[in-house]
């Protein structure tokens, strides 16, 4: 999110700070000029004087900065009265003064006044831009949040997202009880290794890994691989029978072949497969498949553990 605030504080105290400095520069060249003329009348005058004041102290004259210290250094001569110094020196103080210091000095204040119209005219263009940028920021959110809600991939592997594994997964279950079928879902999930250290992007190169013995395991219409947590995946396998666990077992020996890293990768699997009946909601299937998974987790992982229902034992199907 952009600091409107801050920003506006910032552009402001710029502003500020180059009007105060600016106003500083024009106070000393005004100051500078002044004194620079004042020093030229000052030589002027010593050397008008010279020809007429005997025993001049001339390295004092030619310190001298400013009228009244020259006339520090004449007077003590008594060769020349005040009235006489300054009816000499008037004139030429006159002559050497320009109007170049008051022309610096106006010309200060119009610029000044011009620098502080486009310092707010700035503030307020910055204004208006913080306000557009904040409303495509969000649009951009809300863009970013739509997209989000129709991902339906993955992005480390490609599979389904777990977003849209949840949505297929009860529309699975209910086409299996409208058309008479078995499902079966499987959870599959990744067996802690016993390594203190494992090598730099380890459980994201683990993931695409296994995601491909998924993809190549399966092949039936409407089948699906899905990667649902950080190390855990799912199948869902609609129109699939209770022979199942031979498919989890095939996978479960395909993945132990792999070895990454100097490891050898292993998964735990839970695999239902439930004949179409009243029970077989997306909740309840999953519950069996955690438990089978659960169970193969507690005996040691590398394993597969099933809960298959014979579809002898369903009697009644329904429709919904
Ligand atoms: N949904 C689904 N299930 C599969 C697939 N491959 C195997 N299975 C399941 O795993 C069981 C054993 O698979 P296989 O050993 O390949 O035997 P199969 O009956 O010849 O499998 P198919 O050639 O897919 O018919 C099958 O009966 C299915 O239940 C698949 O691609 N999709």
């Amino acid at each position: 999110m952009i600091d409107t605030r801050q920003t506006e504080i910032r552009s402001r105290v710029q502003t500020i700070v180059i009007m105060v400095v600016s106003i500083l520069v024009f106070i000393a060249l005004f100051i500078g000029i002044r004194s620079y003329e004042e020093r030229v009348a000052v030589q002027a005058i010593r050397l008008a004087i010279e020809h007429r004041v005997d025993n001049v102290d001339y390295a004092q004259a030619g310190k001298a900065k400013d009228i009244d210290s020259l006339w520090a250094v004449y007077g003590p001569q008594k060769e020349l009265t005040e009235e006489e110094f300054y009816r000499l020196a008037d004139p030429i103080v006159a002559s050497h003064h320009t109007y170049l210091p008051l022309f610096i000095a106006l010309m200060g204040g119009v610029l000044n006044f011009v620098m502080l119209g486009m310092g707010v005219n700035a503030a307020m263009r910055a204004r208006q831009l913080h306000k557009v940028l904040e409303s495509k920021e969000m649009e951009l959110k809300r863009s970013q949040e739509k997209l989000a809600s129709v991902t339906v991939i993955d992005e480390l592997t490609g599979l389904a997202n777990n977003r849209h594994f949840h949505q297929v997964l009860s529309t699975e279950c209910r086409r299996a009880v409208r058309e008479f079928s078995p499902l079966t879902l499987m959870l599959i999930e990744v067996d802690k290794l016993e390594a203190e250290q494992l090598p730099e992007n380890f459980a994201d190169q683990q993931a695409g890994l296994i995601a491909e013995v998924l993809k190549g395991a399966i092949s039936r219409p409407g089948d699906m691989a899905a990667r649902i947590d950080t190390g855990r995946f799912a199948m869902l396998l609609p129109a699939t029978n209770e022979q199942s666990p031979v498919l989890a077992d095939r996978l479960c020996h395909d993945i132990h072949d792999i070895e990454l890293g100097g490891h050898q990768l292993s998964v735990s699997i839970g695999i239902s497969t439930l004949q179409p009946s009243a029970l077989l909601t997306a909740e309840y299937i999953l519950s069996q498949t955690e438990a089978a998974l659960h169970e193969a987790l507690q005996s040691g992982g590398c394993q597969v553990r099933a809960i298959t229902e014979d579809p002898r034992d369903i009697p009644v199907t329904f429709s919904n």
